[in-house]
């Protein structure tokens, strides 16, 4: 013998009872069906007696409602005489529920006794109507075998006089049986319930006292989540738990079964199948009796409850004193509060608790009674109320053979930036929970699922600024490589924002790089800086960077806020680490206080392993004494290109129209960039250096850069005669034009140089870089870091290794 349960869902409609009927008449076995009122029926019925009580007339239309979805229903699964006959006994149940409903009304009273007279309505009139449906299945009054106290609304079941009762009503049963979930009686049989979700407990009883093969309770989810759902899209189904996992998950609001269910199964050893009646082909999940092993999952799901209050007690004159505790909970409990979690500082002088936060207040003032002489007496000095939290918990059996599953749980939630408000983990370690604020909550779901579940992928979320030249490239070798990424390394590279600085546009759920300019000028608002940033802290989303691919002078302004909200900073802009020296430590400092990544890479030698590998130098112990290097992918290809044929200002626009001049070349042709980059490297060395520190050689005078950009066009030309009679001259000395950076003993400078044939700049082609290191281990002969030093192919190269560098969370 089986018994199936059907929830709300699964008998709400009368297409759904016929997929109900399908499923009974499957079962090669006899089976006992449990049903729940069909879905929403419960809410109005106790809304109406709600409504009733405070003397509103809108009873009346939650009755009506209530008359004709059932009306709905008998007329679809019923025929002629057939439909007469029900619609008869389901019409005279209605009118006694109405009835009842009226007399609330009349008499202005709504005794728990009454609501749970009226409560079990519901599932009444759905088994008789599914009993009815379903060729040769009985009717049985569940309500007169389940025996309780007279406890109403969460009535206590008496196991042994049910377990007879139910035994001697199926004694040489055989066939199908249909009975209403939910409803028992007492001893003086007047009706009482089995609290909300009384469904599941009412199958579960039966099938203990029946000891039968399996419960299958049929719901409209495919079983167990690793999560929910609604929150995390990748969560899947569980495929097999023990009982302790899942009545810890289903404690934790994983409201996939009523969690006093798994008792009376969990007793006699009996599993019980979850299923989907909407897609009943689904595996589902398995309850059942299982040992940790060592071999599973270490966690087998997480679950969360909002709308949590914490509830903090604290005093000095705790600590040592014996029966506080039982003191606290016991008022807790006099006033029927559930105690969801519970932490204790082991000094003894707090206790956090956490309860629904429609019960806190009423948990506080029974607190403040309770200890009424304590807090006079200055012993306990504080009671605390933080509101809007969650609780998030992990659960699995597993947890007791790993070790290290708290260490990897809380490093990760805290480089993502959340603040854990109190833990909570049991001896048994099926459990570890703790409280964040709701407004953190998905991202900690997010989170602590990538990392447990999915852990063979890694998902960045990147928010890109700019999508010019190096941008653009960087989105087509992220489309070109995401799929070998998640193939091969198991990274999911997600855009969740773009930008330029004519819109923006931010999602969540992702944007396909293919189309993004289409979707970003359709549905892009308007571009802000201050706005983007705000929206990215806002979106809250687990392992995010930003990504800036601007020259703006402004963009760096946002990554202080950024870092500060756990967000890493990928920056192709150099404005940031160039900027005040103060200003560069801070953002350095946060990044790393924050153990999130702040990388600018390709600020010097574009995809250039430069900074990467003086970082190396540096943590090794190495000291830099000198650096000389030539920076300018720009400038060495103007002095590489400039020829009798070639004036400079046409090199100029080529170095532009390839892509290795900034947007304005002016900052290359000033020596800015240079400077910039200058400044980083000895910064990056370890010391102390600002821009007035550099000395610049300009080769442009100042005036070329004071007007407008089209007066620079036009007047440039003029210096071309001037370049071409001096480029004459050099040639012939056998001598070429290198613009140099270089920093020794705390002097930093840059400038034009003539560099002679057999200087390791002499041979330096097109827009390539040179960086020569001078260190106390490469003395003699310097490390030399040497190739494109610009262009938007191996700028875009390097930004997107960055970005896979902050995935190495
Ligand atoms: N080219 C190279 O070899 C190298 C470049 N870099 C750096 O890369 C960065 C980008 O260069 P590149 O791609 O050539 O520049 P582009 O001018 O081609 O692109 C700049 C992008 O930034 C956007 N933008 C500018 N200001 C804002 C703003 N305030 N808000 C939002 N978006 C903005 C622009 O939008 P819109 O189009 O609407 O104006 C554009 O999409 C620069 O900082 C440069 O120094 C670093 C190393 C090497
Ligand atoms: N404009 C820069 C680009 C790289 O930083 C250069 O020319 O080197």
């Amino acid at each position: 013998m089986k018994v199936l349960k059907f929830g709300g869902t699964s008998v709400g409609s009368a297409e759904n009872i016929r997929k109900v009927k399908q499923i009974v008449k499957s079962q090669p076995d006899d089976v006992v069906v449990v049903v729940s009122a069909l879905g929403g029926i419960t809410d109005k019925i106790l809304n109406a007696a709600k409504m009733a009580v405070l003397g509103t007339e809108y009873f009346n239309t939650e009755i009506t409602e209530i008359r004709t979805r059932h009306e709905v229903v008998v007329d679809d699964l019923f025929e002629g005489e057939q439909k007469l006959e029900v619609w008869e006994e389901v019409s005279l149940l209605l009118d006694e529920l109405a009835r009842i409903i009226r007399g609330v009304s009349m008499i202005g009273e709504l005794t728990p006794k009454t609501m749970d007279k009226i409560g079990g309505f519901g599932e009444r009139l759905s088994s008789y109507i599914i009993a009815q449906f379903i060729d040769h299945a009985k009717w049985i009054d569940a309500s007169q075998m389940i025996k309780t106290d007279s406890a109403f609304g969460r009535a206590l079941v008496d196991f042994k006089l049910t377990n007879q009762l139910i035994q001697d009503a199926f004694s040489g049963f055989s066939g199908i049986c249909v009975a209403p979930g939910f409803v028992s009686s007492n001893s003086a049989g007047e009706y009482t319930t089995l609290g909300r979700g009384g469904s599941d407990y009412t199958a579960s009883i039966f099938a203990a006292a029946l000891n039968v093969s399996v419960l299958e309770i049929w719901t409209d989810v495919d079983g167990f989540m690793t999560a929910d759902p609604r929150i995390i899209r990748k969560a899947y189904t569980i495929e097999s738990l023990s009982y302790s996992e899942a009545m810890e998950l289903s404690h934790f609001g994983a409201k996939v079964i009523y969690p006093p269910t798994i008792l009376p199964v969990y007793q006699k050893n009996i599993p019980v199948q979850i299923k989907n009646t909407l897609r009943p082909e689904g595996e589902g999940s398995l309850i059942r009796s299982s040992q940790p092993n060592g071999k599973d999952r270490p966690i087998k799901g997480i679950s969360s409850i909002s709308n949590i209050s914490l509830i903090t007690v604290q005093g000095l004159g705790m600590v040592g004193v014996t029966g506080i505790s039982m003191r606290l909970f016991g008022a807790l409990a006099r006033e029927n509060i559930n105690v969801i979690l519970i932490s204790q500082a082991s000094s003894e002088n707090s206790i956090s608790f956490a309860v629904d936060t429609l019960k806190a207040e009423t948990a506080e003032e029974a607190i403040r009674i309770e200890f009424d002489r304590e807090i006079t007496g200055q012993q306990i000095n504080k009671i605390e109320v933080e509101n809007e939290l969650s609780i998030v918990a992990i659960v699995g059996e597993n947890m007791k053979h790993t070790t290290g599953i708290a260490g990897k749980l809380f490093n990760t939630i805290g480089k993502n930036g959340i603040n854990i408000i109190a833990i909570a983990q049991g001896a048994s370690e099926l459990n570890i929970s703790w409280v964040v604020k709701d407004s953190d909550l998905r991202k900690t779901l997010n989170v602590v699922h990538e990392s447990f579940f999915l852990s063979e992928n890694v998902e960045v979320n990147i928010f890109l600024l700019g999508i010019g030249l190096v941008g653009g490239n960087l989105l087509k070798q992220i489309l070109q490589q995401q799929e070998k990424l998640l193939k091969e390394k198991h990274l999911k590279l997600k855009l969740v924002g773009v930008a330029n600085s004519k819109k923006m546009l931010l999602d969540r759920d992702g944007i396909a790089i293919e189309g993004f300019k289409e979707r970003l000028d359709a549905e892009g608002q308007a571009s802000d800086l201050k706005a983007y940033k705000e929206a990215v802290i806002r979106m809250n989303i687990f392992n995010s960077v930003f990504v800036d691919c601007t020259a703006s002078d402004y963009s760096s302004d946002l990554y202080a806020d950024l870092l500060n909200a756990n967000v890493s900073i990928v920056t192709a802009n150099k404005v940031a680490a160039s900027s005040d020296y103060e200003n560069y430590l801070k953002l350095k400092k946060i990044a790393k206080q924050k153990g999130i990544k702040f990388l600018f890479e390709t600020n010097v030698g574009a995809g250039l392993p430069i900074i990467n590998t003086l970082n190396d130098l540096v943590n090794a112990g190495d000291q830099i004494l000198k650096i000389e290097a030539v920076l300018s992918g720009t400038l060495n290809f103007i002095f590489n290109t400039i020829s009798a044929e070639v004036p400079m200002s046409q090199t100029i626009k080529m170095a532009k129209d390839e892509g290795y001049s900034e947007p304005d070349p002016r900052v290359d042709l000033s020596g800015i960039d240079v400077v910039r980059k200058l400044l980083i490297l000895v910064r990056e060395s370890g010391y102390k250096i600002d821009r007035e520190d550099v000395a610049i050689n300009k080769f442009i005078p100042d005036a070329f850069f004071d007007g407008s950009m089209e007066d620079f066009w036009s007047g440039i030309s003029g210096l071309d005669a001037d370049f071409e009679a001096r480029r004459k001259l050099l040639e012939a000395e056998n001598k070429c034009w290198r613009f140099v950076a270089k920093y020794e003993n705390g002097q930093a400078e840059v400038g034009l140089q003539e560099i002679e044939q057999g200087h390791p700049f002499f041979d330096l082609q097109g827009s390539n870089n040179l960086v020569m290191f001078t260190t106390e281990r490469y003395h003699e002969f310097p490390m030399i870091i040497k190739g494109y030093g610009a262009g938007a192919e191996v700028t875009a190269a390097g930004v997107f290794a960055d970005i896979i560098r902050v995935s190495n969370l």
